[in-house]
C-alpha cells in the first residue's frame, strides 16, 4: 500500500553457542563408610574443556569424590556418568576399560616405572590395551607417546629413565602419559604438591592448556590456593557437602573462602 512502510526483517538470531558434552556428571552422589556419610548428595556437571579445582580441609571428602568420579569407589547412592556412560551400570572389565581409555590420572606420587624409559612410561596405557593395533611408527603407541611428550616439551628426554629427570620433568611426563589416550577427563590429585612454586606453575600451565575447547576436562584436587586459581571454577567441600563454588577466584578469595569452612 502506498505510504506504508513494511516492517524491517527480523534481525537474524545469533547462532546458539555449542554446548560441549559433559565429561563428568555426578548426580546426587553420596558415599558412606559404615554409618558415616563421607559425601552428601554431591551434584556436579563438568563439560569437556573446563578446569575444575576441588578444595576443602583434610577429611572433607575430596579423595572420595575423586575416587567416585574415576569409578574406583562406588557411591552409596546417586549416579556417576563418565563420558556419557553410567559407571554403576558397567561391569568391572568395562569400567577398567572406560578408565583406561577416557580418563587420564596425574597424582602427586608419580607412579612412573623406573625400569622403563620415559617414552615407554608414556606409551604404557596404550600398550596395556589388549585391543591395541600396533600401527605405523607414527600412529603406534610409541609414536603417540612421542607426540604427547612433544606437547609437554620433553621429547628430547624420551629415551632417558625417569630417574634422570627432575621432579617437575617427571610430573610433566605424568601429564603426557595422562594425555596419550586422548581422554575426556583428566583427574589430578595434588599434582603440584611435591613441586617448588616455579615448577608447579609449569605443570599447572600444562593442565590449563590441556583443558581447552575440544580438549578434556580437568578435575584437580589441591590444597594450594595458587594452584586452584588457575582453574575456571573452584568447588569447596566441607564435611562431604558442596559448601561453595567460585568462578575464577583469585588466590586471596580462595583463602578467604577456605577460612570459612
Ligand atoms: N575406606 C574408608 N573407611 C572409613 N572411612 C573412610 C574411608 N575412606 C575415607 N574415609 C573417611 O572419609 C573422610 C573423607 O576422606 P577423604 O580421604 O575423602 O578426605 P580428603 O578431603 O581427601 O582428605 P585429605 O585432604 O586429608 O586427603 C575422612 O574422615 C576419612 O577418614
Amino acid at each position: 500500500m502506498p505510504g506504508r512502510t513494511s516492517a524491517p526483517p527480523p534481525a537474524p538470531r545469533p547462532a546458539p553457542r555449542p554446548v560441549p558434552p559433559l565429561a563428568l556428571e555426578l548426580d546426587g552422589v553420596s558415599r558412606s563408610h559404615s554409618t558415616r556419610r563421607v559425601l552428601h548428595h554431591v551434584d556436579l556437571a563438568l563439560p569437556r574443556g573446563r578446569f575444575l579445582a576441588v578444595m576443602g580441609r583434610s577429611g572433607s571428602g575430596k579423595s572420595t569424590l575423586l575416587a567416585c568420579a574415576a569409578g574406583l569407589d562406588r557411591p552409596t547412592s546417586g549416579t556417576v556418568t563418565l563420558g556419557g556412560a553410567d559407571v554403576a551400570a558397567l561391569g568391572e572389565p568395562e569400567r577398567t576399560r572406560l578408565r583406561r581409555e577416557r580418563v587420564g590420572f596425574v597424582f602427586q606420587d608419580l607412579n612412573l616405572l623406573p625400569a622403563l624409559t620415559v617414552r615407554e612410561n608414556v606409551a604404557l596405557p596404550l600398550l596395556l590395551d589388549e585391543r591395541h593395533v600396533p600401527g605405523t611408527p607414527h600412529t603406534g603407541p610409541f609414536g603417540r607417546a612421542d607426540r604427547a611428550l612433544e606437547r609437554v616439551g620433553l621429547l628430547d628426554r624420551a629415551d632417558a629413565p625417569p630417574a634422570e629427570l627432575s621432579g617437575g620433568q617427571r610430573q610433566r611426563v605424568a601429564v603426557a602419559r595422562a594425555l596419550v589416550t586422548a581422554p575426556e577427563l583428566i583427574l589430578a590429585d595434588e599434582p603440584t604438591g611435591a613441586l617448588d612454586p616455579v615448577t608447579a606453575q609449569e605443570v599447572l600451565g600444562l593442565l590449563r592448556s590441556t583443558a581447552a575447547p575440544d580438549g578434556p576436562a580437568v578435575l584437580m584436587v589441591t590444597h594450594d590456593p595458587v594452584a586452584a586459581a588457575v582453574a575456571d571454577r573452584t568447588l569447596f567441600l566441607a564435611e562431604g557437602r558442596i559448601a561453595a563454588v567460585l568462578e575464577r577466584p583469585s588466590p586471596g578469595a580462595i583463602r578467604t573462602e577456605l577460612a570459612r569452612w
